[in-house]
């Protein structure tokens, strides 16, 4: 597979002081879409391009919070990464070898290492079979236990997980949310892997089973060196359990970095956005909520140059129209960000926190504009 496809955007890598145990590089994932004859006929585009130009790693025993809005490729990213999907471009590495083309045994010896658990664990789990049955499937199919040997070992998972021995012989709808999605953690524990992608795992939870359900993944990470992309549309959700956050949209990572960076020091207006969205403890928003108006584009036909421009609250003009932002370090120090022809300046001027990096060239020159001329705002 190519990784200089014409969607591609440039791969700023992240900088790991050792191997990452996940790295994808310009990852595209492209769907056909249906279309008549008219649209075949006058050219209209048939693709939707839900994953457009991804770079991102995860660390061993690291979690990578992966946030943005609903349709922004979250889902589609997660099973290009666990290899649920094929991608359409880019490549793959886990712990060094290239998964990119995997099948056959190759890829279900991958599956014995990275493992998903899903945001509907009603939907997710077989409803005709039992909690055993169903966390006990991947200890067969990979020749992990059976027997005895099995019993005991899913008794041990259920503990591990908050359930009883009891629960064994219970069919999914004999469960409540939160202990059915106890049930897709310990499926996808039975195997022991070492990346979990979970996507969205708590999205369908009331906000106590929630916290509840992020602090048992937080304990088997601590327990088993778990490394986990977890996936959420809300920033809040991600705060707890990352180490670092990727924020996405429109199928393009816009914004990445330590989880300390993005929540403290956060510079794409779209990051600042979902962050302002964040309700208070008391219920109401923070004033700035209507940085985020309207929905996002279609990801059939992207808008020009940045996406973000039809929605952003620093539009400049022509150039958010033209420039198609790369990531680019950003400069921790002052806060601001650069103009691509400073950006070697600061990558090697040791001022810049090498993994935040952002999506938008002109966030510094846009508030600097706005001063000269409105000098009063
Ligand atoms: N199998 C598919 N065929 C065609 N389009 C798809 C398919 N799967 C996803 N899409 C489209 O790709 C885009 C990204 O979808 P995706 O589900 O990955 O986003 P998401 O951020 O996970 O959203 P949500 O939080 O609502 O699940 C959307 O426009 C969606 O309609």
């Amino acid at each position: 597979m190519s990784t200089d496809s014409p969607g591609t955007t440039g791969t700023t890598a992240e900088p790991a002081d050792e191997e990452p145990l996940l790295r994808a590089t310009g990852i595209e994932k492209y769907f056909q879409t249906e279309t008549g004859l008219f649209d075949r006929f006058f050219g209209e585009p048939t693709h939707v391009r839900a994953v457009d130009g991804v770079d991102l790693s995860v660390g061993e025993r690291e979690t990578l919070g992966l946030v943005g809005e609903s349709g922004c490729g979250k889902t589609t990213l997660g099973r290009v990464l666990s290899r649920l999907y094929d991608p359409s471009a880019g490549t793959l590495e886990f712990d060094g070898d290239d998964i990119t083309d995997l099948s056959g045994d190759a890829l279900k010896r991958l599956r014995k290492r990275v493992q998903v658990i899903f945001q509907d664990p009603m939907s997710s789990l077989n409803p005709r079979k039992t909690a055993g049955e169903i966390v006990g499937k991947p200890l067969e199919v990979h020749d992990i236990a059976t027997g005895q040997a099995k019993r005991d070992r899913l008794v041990e998972l259920f503990d591990e997980v908050g359930l009883q021995e009891s629960h064994l012989d219970r069919y999914p709808h004999e469960f409540s949310g939160g202990q059915r999605q106890r049930i897709g953690i310990a499926r996808a524990l039975a195997v022991e892997p070492d990346l979990i992608v979970a996507d969205e795992p708590v999205s369908a939870l009331d906000v106590s089973v929630q916290a509840q359900i992020i602090n048992l993944m937080k304990r088997l990470q601590d327990k088993y060196g778990l490394a986990y992309v977890f996936i959420a549309h809300d920033l809040s959700v991600v705060k707890h359990i990352s180490d670092r956050v990727a924020v996405m949209y429109l199928g393009r990572i816009v914004e990445r970095g330590k989880k300390r960076d993005i929540f403290g020091n956060p510079q794409h207006p779209y990051t600042r956005a979902l962050l302002h969205s964040i309700p208070r403890v008391d219920g109401k928003r923070k004033r700035n909520e209507s940085l985020l108006e309207g929905n996002p584009p279609s990801p059939i036909d992207p808008p020009s140059g940045c996406r973000f421009r039809t929605r952003c609250p620093e539009y400049l003009g022509d150039e958010c129209s033209e420039i198609d932002p790369e990531l680019q370090p950003v400069a921790g120090a002052s806060g601001t960000v650069a103009p691509p022809e400073r950006v070697e300046a600061i990558s090697t001027g040791g001022e810049s926190s090498p993994e935040h990096v952002i999506a938008c060239h002109w966030l510094g020159e846009s508030s600097e504009r706005r001063a000269r001329e409105d000098p009063m705002s």
